[in-house]
């Protein structure tokens, strides 16, 4: 499968705080990476780094062949990399429809068209119906975001996130604060992502991480502790002994 993201050796401080420590590891199309680690351990910091929100002090990121460390947020979405958008960058008032055909517009160059009806655009309207299916939010298609469940509010992001097309989608903490009835149809939906979309997810949910990832790499003290399939982190002494919490 082809090499999408190649992170090479970065490393970063926070004045005295040394958080990412030359973390190295590659995403290949259809990959289900999970980041997982003790809390404060660099997760989010890490994934900050990979999206353009921070910029590493040393080591590279390369998108797609291409060595995006010093280009910006935008420029790394237009070669492909997309994160679930947090809450608060929703226009929570507008309805569920309303923003993911914005999105589409927005990848479609057609931002400053946004206020035209969909109807005129019938490709783009045949694919806010398709995103609004897989996430099963149809019957939700006129409804404010903000008046949805938290755990549907989640799937809305996911959708924003998939209308950029990315071939890299970076999730962050998916599960945090969604109710444990919701939960399946989270999984559902991430179950349902496109297969050679290659997926980076942040989660404390072990039983999510365990079910979802095809691979996992576990962050300690900002440095890679160990990097594997499933099982074998699930048996690494190491692991168990820092995190998982549980004896050989
Ligand atoms: N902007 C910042 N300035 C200074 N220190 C920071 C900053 N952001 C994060 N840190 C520190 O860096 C370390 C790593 O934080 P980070 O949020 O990346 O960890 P995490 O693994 O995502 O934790 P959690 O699982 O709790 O979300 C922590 O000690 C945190 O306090």
């Amino acid at each position: 499968m082809s090499l999408l993201l190649d992170i090479r050796d970065l490393d970063k401080r926070f004045g005295g705080l040394h958080v990412t420590r030359g973390v190295s590891f590659q995403l290949h199309a259809g990959d289900r990476l999970a980041l997982i680690g003790p809390n404060g351990a660099g997760k989010t910091t890490l994934v900050n780094q990979v999206s353009g929100v921070l910029r590493p002090d040393a080591g590279e990121i390369w998108l797609r062949g291409e060595n995006v460390t010093r280009l910006g947020q935008a420029q790394r979405v237009r070669l492909g990399l997309a994160r679930t958008f947090q809450i608060t960058t929703l226009a929570p008032q507008l309805p569920v429809q309303r923003q993911i055909e914005m999105a589409l517009f927005e990848r479609e160059g057609l931002g400053g068209r946004a206020w035209r009806s969909v109807d005129a655009y019938p490709a783009l309207n045949a694919e806010a119906q398709a995103l609004l299916q897989r996430f099963g939010l149809r019957a939700h298609a006129a409804t404010p975001t903000e008046d949805l469940a938290y755990g549907e509010q989640r799937l809305v992001e996911m959708a924003l996130a998939l209308a950029l097309r990315p071939k890299v989608l970076l999730l962050d903490e998916p599960m945090a604060g969604v109710p444990r009835g919701d939960g399946a149809r989270l999984l559902a939906a991430l179950d349902s992502l496109p297969r050679d979309l290659a997926v980076l997810i942040i989660e404390h949910d072990m039983d999510l991480v365990f079910r979802f990832a095809s691979r996992i790499v576990v962050l300690a003290e900002g440095a890679v502790l160990a990097d594997g399939s499933p099982d074998d982190i699930r048996r690494d002494p190491k692991v168990r002994a820092a995190y998982l919490g549980t004896p050989a």
